[in-house]
């Protein structure tokens, strides 16, 4: 890939600040992460919906929708998560930009790529969710039948199975999806955010 020279940042006229302003609440982004069926993409949606029903503006950018469109090039390699990731998190900021709070649920599993988005953030805008499930309940659950495939060896590089999780040493929010209920997560979350005064 050649990098392009003569290109020159703009800065716009109407800031971060003014939109959080006009809206009436901060903005930030929500990384959900964890195992496929840990319940990212579920609760994500409910605390969306939760949001948008209260009046704040929101946005979703869900793992399987963002691979049909932006990121329909990539697979699942570690290479190939490392650029959704970053992708992602560039969009993420966007969206921070905007002075939305965005939701992502993606598994994100590599350590190093979760905390490169964060350093894209100021300060208290990037809120790691980590979904918490043990592997065995992930698999139970299978909502898309992809851990017994994987099992059966028709789906190679299957985070948890033979692809590896990092879980998050430090995230702002752990919610352990097998002890609590959807609505209690949502809540979980919605607290966080009114304890930081974003909402
Ligand atoms: N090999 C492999 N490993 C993990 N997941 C797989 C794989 N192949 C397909 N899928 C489906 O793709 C969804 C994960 O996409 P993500 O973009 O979230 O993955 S990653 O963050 O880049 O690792 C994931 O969605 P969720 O189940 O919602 O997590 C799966 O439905
Ligand atoms: N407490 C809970 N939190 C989230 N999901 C739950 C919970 N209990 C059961 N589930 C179910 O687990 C599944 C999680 O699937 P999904 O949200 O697609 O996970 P992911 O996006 O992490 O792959 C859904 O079928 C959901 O209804």
């Amino acid at each position: 890939m050649t990098k392009p020279t003569n290109i020159t940042w703009h800065e716009t006229s109407i800031s971060k600040e003014n939109r959080r302003e006009k809206n009436g609440h901060g903005s930030c982004a929500l990384w959900f992460t964890g195992l496929s069926g840990s319940g990212k993409s579920t609760i994500a949606n409910a605390v969306s919906n939760e949001l948008f029903r209260q009046g704040i503006s929101e946005y979703v950018l869900d793992g399987d929708n963002i691979r049909h469109g932006l990121n329909k090039d990539l697979g699942f390699s570690d290479y190939d998560r490392t650029e959704n990731i970053r992708r992602i998190g560039e969009v993420a900021k966007l969206f921070v930009d905007s002075g939305k709070v965005v939701t992502t649920a993606f598994i994100s599993p590599f350590r190093s790529d979760r905390d490169q988005v964060r350093a894209l953030f100021e300060e208290e805008e990037f809120i790691e969710v980590f979904v918490q499930c043990p592997i065995e309940e992930c698999e139970r659950r299978d909502p898309k039948q992809l851990y017994a495939k994987a099992r059966r060896g028709e789906i190679k590089d299957f985070t948890g199975i033979d692809s590896p999780y990092e879980a998050p040493e430090q995230p702002e929010i752990t919610l352990h999806s097998d002890q609590v209920t959807i609505e209690e997560a949502v809540e979980q979350v919605l607290t966080y955010l009114r304890g930081k005064n974003i909402i």
